[in-house]
């Protein structure tokens, strides 16, 4: 850990960790908070899993300034790019007083209890940035599923770690499950985190009053939880805890394809591979660009057998080349067949 931090909290710019799984709703959430309130100017960092940045598309129609959404795309913020996220911050430091708060999203198969311990055992970092709360997302509908996932032996179970290291959980998505199942689940979160309020609710739409400027972040919490939090591994510099974070079963297969798709072919292609692969396909998401739909642009969110489909709110600029980009993050995932099948949806020929 950094040595006691001289400067006074208070004078700090404030950091929150949004966390949860994949599709639980954290973009969502980003955009309510950018929505919801324009008293504070907000810099947001995405840290996205998927090969092909989509979010980003997503929340910069939000933000008052494009400079204010800063992405960190080549890997995953708690392992291969934690130094990633240390330069960012860092590039932060001058102008932060621009800033009311900083807010990261991290990727949807992150575990915190790293991204913190990195945050925290960097001085520089934190005698600028102090951690306001670590913020999950926990879908309602899936949650349950992710957190009782057998992880080889040794390897951490992301959706644990999430649950367990947040200060306040939003419990997401409560139109998808019955009120038994939502009482259910909440058991099943207050045996993993048993500290950290609950929040049920539907599309991230939450007091922002309960999740900002709450200076609900413990420490001494989380290294309870895991002892060896800051230990350093012989060569690293960075923190490396004493567990492994295992993304080999888990792959990202970004497709981009230029032209105009088919409506009909595609949402068979769509309709198809949910009803097969749901349990695998923990998400997909695209921008899509449609034949006979003029300049609007289409955006297509799922997770597992969940789909959202619907207008994008921008448009295809003119002279913009075509490209539709897809993301599909999962298990056994067959790069050639899912290109080839969207290829086929294609329309030949078609300028419109
Ligand atoms: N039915 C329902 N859908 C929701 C709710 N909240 C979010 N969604 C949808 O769930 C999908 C995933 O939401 P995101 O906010 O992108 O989830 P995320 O956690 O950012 O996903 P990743 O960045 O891929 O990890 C989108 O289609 C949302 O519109 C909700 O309360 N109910």
């Amino acid at each position: 850990m950094a040595e006691q931090s001289s400067t006074k909290d208070e004078a700090k710019t404030p950091f929150t960790i949004i966390t949860g799984f994949l599709g639980a709703g954290k973009t969502t959430l980003i955009n309510y908070i950018l929505t919801e309130q324009r008293d504070k100017r907000i810099c947001v960092i995405e840290n996205e899993f998927g090969e092909i940045n989509i979010d980003e598309k997503l929340v910069s129609a939000n933000m008052a300034s494009k400079e204010d959404l800063i992405q960190m795309d080549n890997g995953c913020a708690c392992c291969s790019i934690r130094g990633d996220l240390v330069r960012t911050l860092g590039g932060l430091v001058e102008k932060r007083q621009q800033f009311d708060a900083v807010m990261l999203e991290t990727t949807g198969l992150a575990d915190p209890a790293p991204i913190i311990a990195t945050l925290k055992s960097n001085q520089w970092i934190d005698d600028n940035f102090a951690i306001d709360a670590v913020v999950c997302l926990a879908s309602a509908k899936h949650v349950k599923a992710h957190l009782e996932e057998q992880k080889p032996d040794g390897a951490v179970n992301e959706a644990v770690q999430q649950v367990a290291f947040s200060d306040k959980i939003l419990l997401n998505k409560v139109d998808l499950v019955t009120p038994d199942e939502l009482t259910a689940i909440r058991k099943d979160i207050r045996k993993i985190n048993h500290f950290a309020e609950v929040i049920e609710c539907e599309r991230s739409r939450v007091d922002l009053k309960k999740i900002i400027g709450i200076n609900s972040f413990d420490i001494e919490k989380c290294i309870d939880l895991d002892p060896v939090l800051f230990k350093k591994t012989e060569g690293s510099e960075e923190p490396t805890s004493g567990k492994v974070h295992d993304l080999s079963m888990v792959s990202s297969c970004g497709i981009s394809v230029e032209g105009f798709l088919d409506v009909p072919k595609f949402n068979i292609f769509m309709a198809e591979l949910l009803q097969t692969r749901a349990a695998d396909l923990y998400r997909s998401k695209g921008v899509l660009s449609f034949a006979g739909q003029g300049d609007q642009k289409f955006v297509f969110q799922g997770v597992h057998e969940q789909i959202d489909f619907g207008p994008a709110q921008t448009q295809w600029q003119k002279g913009e080349r075509r490209v539709s980009k897809i993301v599909f993050i999962g298990r056994n995932l067959d790069r050639k067949f899912l290109t080839e099948k969207i290829e086929s949806c294609l329309v030949p020929g078609a300028t419109e």
